[in-house]
């Protein structure tokens, strides 16, 4: 069974949210991607959340634009971490996503990445070092990929000169 649900309210978001997949790729950690929405598969959302721990899962992800209640509502029926990814949207450019995502009331927590695609990546990485909490494999990775990060960034300013 996987570790992370990559969950995501239309195909739409996909171009957004293989940011998510890509960062699980890289750190070879186990996902299913799927296709769920609150509004327009409400009985599929539910099953979907209410069996997630059951089937192994150990941390979700998932994405929405708009009217984005997907995140919070999987997290009402679960009590495994959700990670929110806020799709930009086009009326409100993510605004929308972003507000119906973070503000979630007091008692049901969902950890709200940024708009897009740095969101989505974003999401990939705080899935990986909280599954590295007890995983030294990624945990050794994570600092192999901050280091290289680091790198980049210093020959990208000897390019200034
Ligand atoms: N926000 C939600 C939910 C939900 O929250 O359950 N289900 C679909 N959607 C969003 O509708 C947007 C437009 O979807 P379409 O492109 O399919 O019309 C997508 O960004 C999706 O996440």
């Amino acid at each position: 069974m996987a570790d992370v649900a990559l969950i995501m309210g239309s195909s739409s978001d996909w171009q957004t949210m293989k940011a998510a997949a890509q960062i699980l790729d890289e750190f070879e950690v186990s996902y299913d991607k799927r296709v769920v929405s609150a509004h327009r598969t409400p009985e599929l959302m539910a099953d979907f959340a209410t069996s997630a721990r059951d089937k192994g899962y150990k941390i979700i992800i998932a994405g929405a634009g708009g009217a984005a209640h997907l995140p919070g509502m999987v997290a009402a029926q679960t009590t495994l971490p959700v990670i929110g990814v806020p799709v930009k949207s086009r009326a409100l450019s993510g605004l929308d996503s972003l507000y119906s995502i973070v503000q979630m009331p007091g008692g049901i927590p969902v950890a709200t990445m940024a708009i897009g695609e740095a969101g989505a990546k974003n999401a990939g990485l705080f899935a990986v070092q909280t599954l590295a909490l007890t995983n030294e494999r990624l945990h050794d990775l994570i600092i192999h990929y901050r280091q290289e990060a680091g790198k980049m960034v210093k020959a990208s300013e000897v390019e200034l000169v």
